[in-house]
């Protein structure tokens, strides 16, 4: 069986009469890259609070690393990173002044400063004020300091905030390398879910206080259907050609302009018979391209329970 970095079972988290957490179960994999998704208030943040025992839960358990984070806190504190905020708090002091103290609570030596600015991009900056940082410089510093001592795991509460694209990419790159590189696992929160899906092995979807959907990112790709994009001589002809032949298919075909036509809500293994069916027709078919929708698609249709099933055409 599959070991897990992260076992939350049965939480229940209320602040006074609010009930955030409901019952949260989440698995998260031993050298994944977890993408835990969720709208706003939907209770992300409180449940990474728990995942490093700076909350505790009202009702279920908490495993980090294969141990009880009510019990081993410290122990599981060692092993994690977590970038939660942008160091602002701390403006006075230098870039190696904020590492040293995480340096010194994991008792490693200064050489672990330089290697982790170094890894960030900040090596030439290590003696300037935060209070000078831009919001980028914070991120990645914020980065560094989650990096300190080659965590086990990685808690990533909106990492690209402030990134430019090219610091993003760089940053994208560097979390993508971690668990081979390092045999780390990462967990990521985060609404830009373009960037998310480049990198995620895993998705979770947090809802109403519950995980109502947890997969790997292939098992969510393979389950979905798609929508087509057929470029043709005449749309018109071809809707009516799709409606007719493929009423008892399942189709919204819409047309898109005088040569072009949109196939949605279609499994992929139909999307063969949409382009027999025009060639048997005797229509031109210039192109057909079928694709998934995208993570941020999936999103919005999931939590606005938009069902993405196919549809019989009117
Ligand atoms: N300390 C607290 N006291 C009272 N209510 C709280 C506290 N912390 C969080 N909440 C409430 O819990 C709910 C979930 O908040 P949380 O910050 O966990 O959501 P989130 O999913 O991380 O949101 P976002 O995507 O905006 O960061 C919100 O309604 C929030 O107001």
């Amino acid at each position: 069986m599959q070991k897990l970095a992260i076992q939350m079972t049965g939480v229940v988290k209320r602040f006074k009469q609010h009930e955030v957490l409901k019952g949260l179960n989440l698995a998260v994999p031993e050298r994944s890259i977890f993408a835990f998704l969720g709208n706003n208030g939907e209770g992300k943040s409180t449940a990474i609070r728990l995942m490093l025992g700076l909350l505790h839960p009202d009702q279920g358990t908490i495993q980090i690393l294969g141990r009880d984070i009510a019990r081993e806190r410290k122990y599981i504190l060692q092993q994690t990173g977590c970038l939660v905020e942008a160091p602002s708090a701390y403006p006075n002091l230098t870039a190696r002044e904020f590492l040293r103290i995480a340096c010194t609570l994991k008792a490693l030596p200064r050489s672990e400063i330089d290697r982790v600015l170094e890894i960030v991009g900040l090596t030439a900056d290590g003696r300037r004020r935060i209070a000078q940082f831009s919001l980028g410089m914070k991120q990645r510093l914020a980065l560094a300091h989650a990096l300190v001592g080659s965590p086990k795991l990685l808690i990533l509460d909106e990492p690209g905030n402030g990134l430019d694209p090219v610091g993003m990419q760089e940053i994208r790159g560097l979390i993508a390398s971690l668990p081979n590189a390092s045999n780390c696992t990462v967990l990521i929160s985060s609404h830009q879910l373009d960037e998310v899906e480049k990198i995620a092995t895993h998705v979770a979807l947090l809802k109403e206080g519950r995980v109502q959907f947890q997969s790997e990112m292939a098992t969510l790709y393979a389950q979905q259907d798609g929508y087509l994009t057929l470029t043709v001589d005449d749309a018109v002809s071809a809707q009516r050609v799709l409606i007719e032949t493929l009423l008892d298919q399942v189709f919204d075909v819409t047309i898109t302009s005088a040569q072009s036509l949109r196939v949605d809500r279609i499994p992929q293994e139909l999307a063969y018979r949409v382009n027999a069916c025009l060639i048997k027709a005797d229509l031109r078919l210039h192109q057909s391209i079928f694709e998934k929708p995208t993570l941020e698609q999936w999103f919005h249709q999931t939590t606005q329970e938009v069902q993405f099933t196919p549809r019989r055409a009117a």
